[in-house]
């Protein structure tokens, strides 16, 4: 399974995302972080924007929605033009028929866990979803420490995806960097989102290129 970098923007210059969405060019997704103020205590951006920016990004978007009510709400990112939409185990009402709403309108469906929140509840989901996001840092900011209590999930998701013989991507966000980039490959993750450490970079694009090289090289040690 290939190794896929998406960058956040939330570490991107908010004045500027057109630019800054241009300078991760080499990127599999832009990873968008929508948040309400209400799931978590910080509001970012909404759906007329996130709908603008799938018409100049050169990476198709990866929606990361960390809202109250998403079963309302996600279907309209996909509607916006978003490839990928993940919406919280914690906050869906009906996340079976969430991911069948959004896999009918062409987006890949995907399921976020906080970093307290088991991921065995959630198993007999996994085959309604194109992908798991485990959070490694409490959802709601950037550039925060990397949760290293969250591998064993990670391991454990990654066990019974193969199990299940699924082919469901499991993404890391949350503090993944060239310092933890190898442990979270090692422990079956194959898309990495990094926000700081991209834009926080001297060349993003050579960040991403690095990034993508560690974790391939981390997922081969098996
Ligand atoms: O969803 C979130 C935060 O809630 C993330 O997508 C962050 O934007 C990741 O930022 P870094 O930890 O990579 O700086
Ligand atoms: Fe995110």
């Amino acid at each position: 399974m290939a190794a896929l970098i998406n960058p956040s923007i939330l570490s991107a210059d908010f004045a500027n995302l057109e630019r800054d969405l241009g300078a991760i060019a080499n990127a599999d997704y832009a990873h968008v972080d929508v948040m309400d103020n209400h799931f978590v205590p910080n509001l970012t951006l909404g759906l007329p924007l996130v709908e603008r920016l799938a018409q100049v990004s050169p990476v198709p978007l990866d929606v990361h929605l960390m809202i109250e009510d998403p079963d309302r709400w996600a279907p309209g990112f996909a509607e916006a033009g978003a490839a990928s939409v993940t919406f919280h185990a914690e906050a869906a009402q009906a996340p079976v028929r969430l991911a069948r709403e959004l896999r009918r309108l062409g987006a890949r469906a995907g399921l976020a866990l906080r970093p307290a929140t088991p991921v065995e509840p959630f198993l007999d989901l996994l085959a309604e979803v194109d992908m798991l996001l485990v959070m490694t840092v409490e959802p709601g900011f950037g550039g925060q420490s990397f949760i290293d209590g969250t591998l064993p999930k990670i391991r454990r998701a990654r066990a019974a995806i193969a199990d299940a013989g699924l082919d469901v991507w499991v993404q890391v966000d949350g503090g993944v960097s060239r310092q933890t980039i190898e442990r979270i490959a090692d422990a079956g993750a194959n898309v990495f989102v990094a926000g700081s450490a991209v834009y926080g970079a001297d060349s993003p694009a050579a960040e991403i290129d690095a990034l993508r090289a560690l974790a391939t090289s981390a997922q081969h040690v098996h």
